[in-house]
C-alpha cells in the first residue's frame, strides 16, 4: 500500500533526506491542500453500465498511452535508496509509465535511458543562468534517446523550505549536473536558476533540442492561454508538490479554468496530492489528459528500491482500472464533468 510505504519511509530515511523529500514551502497548507482537494471533488457513478472489460489508455504527445500516469520529475533519488533515478525508470518501463528525469538527476541521463531501452522517457529541464549548462542537459538528454522536453517554469529561485532547513538535508551523491557545472553547495544550486526567464527564453529551447515542450508549474489560465501561443505541446498544472509558494491554488482546483483557456489545444497534464487511482479519474473527468505522479514513487523507492516503486504505480494503475469499472465509465477517454461533482464547502 503506497500510505504504508509513506510511513515506512519516514523511518527508513534519515531525517535530513526525509525532510527534504516530503516537505514543503512555508508552512506548508499547499502541500496538504494538494492531497485535501481532490477529497472535494466527489465522483458521481453511473449503474446498470457493462464494464466487464475496460480500457484505461490514453492519448498523450499524440501516442496511445495504456493508462494516464507519469512519474514526476524528483531530483536526488540516489539519497532515497541506491537503485536511484535507474530504479525509478525500471519500475515507471515495467508498467508502461512515461518517466520524467529531473535535471538534478543523481545518475547520467544517458546511464539512466540504457537501464530501460525503448521505454518511454521525458526529460525535465532547469534553465539555468548558464545558458549553455542547461543546452548541454539537453544534449545528454538528446542522446539518451529522451522523447520530449519538460520546462519546469514555477522556479525563479527556490521557495522557502522551512522543513528542509531543518532537517538539515545534505546531499551524499553528486547530482549528474554537478559533473558539467563543478561541485556546488545547496545555496550554490538555488542560485543556478535564472530569475529572468521569460517566455521569449522558451522558443529556443525548443528549438535547440528538436523536442516537442512541456511546460510544468501553470496554474493560470492566462498562462495557459500563453503557453498554447508560443506553440509547446502540452503543459502541467502544478505547484511543485507544494515547495514554492505557500497557499497557491492546488492542481486540482486549478484545473477547470486551465482547461476551458486550453480548449483542446494542446495536452494538459496535472499534478500535486494525486495518492489513488481515483483522483486519477477525478482529473480526467475534469479535462486533464494524465496526471504526474511525485511522493508516492519517491517513498516506495526508499522502502523497496525499484520493486517498490513498481508496486506504487502499479497500485494506482490498478485503482483507476477499478475506479473506471465501479464508476460505470468503462473508457477512460469517456470520463468527463458528468462524472465528477464539486461538494458543498
Ligand atoms: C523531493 C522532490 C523533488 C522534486 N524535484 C523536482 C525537480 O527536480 N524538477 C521539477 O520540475 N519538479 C520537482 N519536484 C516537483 C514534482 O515534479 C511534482 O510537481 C510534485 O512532486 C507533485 O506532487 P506530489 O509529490 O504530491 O505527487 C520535486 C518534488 C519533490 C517532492
Ligand atoms: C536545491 C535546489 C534545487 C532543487 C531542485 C529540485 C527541485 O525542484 C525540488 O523541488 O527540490
Amino acid at each position: 500500500m503506497t500510505h504504508d510505504f509513506e510511513a515506512r519511509a519516514a523511518e527508513l530515511l534519515d531525517a535530513g533526506a526525509h525532510g527534504y523529500f516530503a516537505g514543503g514551502a512555508g508552512d506548508e497548507l499547499t502541500l496538504r491542500d494538494n492531497e485535501a482537494s481532490w477529497g472535494r471533488v466527489a465522483l458521481t457513478p453511473r449503474v446498470l453500465v457493462d464494464v466487464a472489460h475496460r480500457d484505461t489508455s490514453v492519448t498523450l504527445l499524440g501516442r496511445e498511452r495504456a493508462h494516464p500516469f507519469l512519474v514526476a520529475p524528483t531530483a536526488y533519488q540516489l539519497e532515497a535508496h541506491q537503485d536511484g533515478e535507474t530504479g525509478t525508470a525500471r519500475a515507471a518501463a515495467a508498467t508502461g509509465s512515461i518517466m520524467v528525469l529531473s535535471s538534478q538527476t543523481t545518475t547520467d541521463p544517458r546511464e539512466v535511458a540504457a537501464a530501460v531501452g525503448t521505454a518511454d522517457r521525458w526529460f525535465q529541464l532547469y534553465v539555468y543562468r548558464d545558458r549553455g549548462l542547461s543546452h548541454d542537459l539537453v544534449a545528454a538528454a538528446r542522446e539518451g534517446g529522451y522523447e520530449a522536453l519538460v520546462i519546469t517554469v514555477d522556479f525563479p529561485f527556490g521557495g522557502r523550505r522551512e522543513r528542509t532547513e531543518r532537517s538539515g538535508f545534505t546531499l551524499s551523491h553528486p547530482p549528474f549536473v554537478d559533473g558539467l557545472a563543478g561541485p556546488l553547495s545547496l545555496a550554490e544550486r538555488h542560485a543556478m536558476h535564472d530569475p529572468t526567464l521569460t517566455w521569449d527564453d522558451i522558443a529556443a529551447f525548443g528549438e535547440a533540442s528538436g523536442l516537442p515542450v512541456v511546460l510544468k508549474g501553470i496554474l493560470h489560465p492566462a498562462d495557459a492561454a500563453r503557453a498554447v501561443d508560443a506553440g509547446v505541446a502540452g503543459i502541467v498544472v502544478s505547484n511543485h508538490g507544494g515547495r514554492q509558494l505557500d497557499t497557491v491554488l492546488s492542481g486540482a482546483d486549478a484545473l477547470g479554468p486551465v482547461v476551458e483557456a486550453v480548449d483542446g489545444r494542446i495536452d494538459v497534464l496535472v499534478d500535486g496530492g494525486i495518492r489513488r487511482g481515483w483522483d486519477a479519474a477525478k482529473a480526467l473527468a475534469l479535462g486533464a489528459d494524465a496526471v504526474l505522479v511525485g511522493r508516492p514513487v519517491l517513498w516506495g523507492l526508499a522502502c523497496e528500491g525499484a520493486a517498490g516503486a513498481q508496486q506504487a504505480l502499479e497500485q494506482l494503475v490498478e485503482e483507476f482500472d477499478e475506479t473506471l469499472g465501479l464508476l460505470g465509465c468503462p473508457r477512460a477517454r469517456d470520463l468527463d464533468g458528468s462524472y465528477v461533482t464539486r461538494r458543498p464547502s
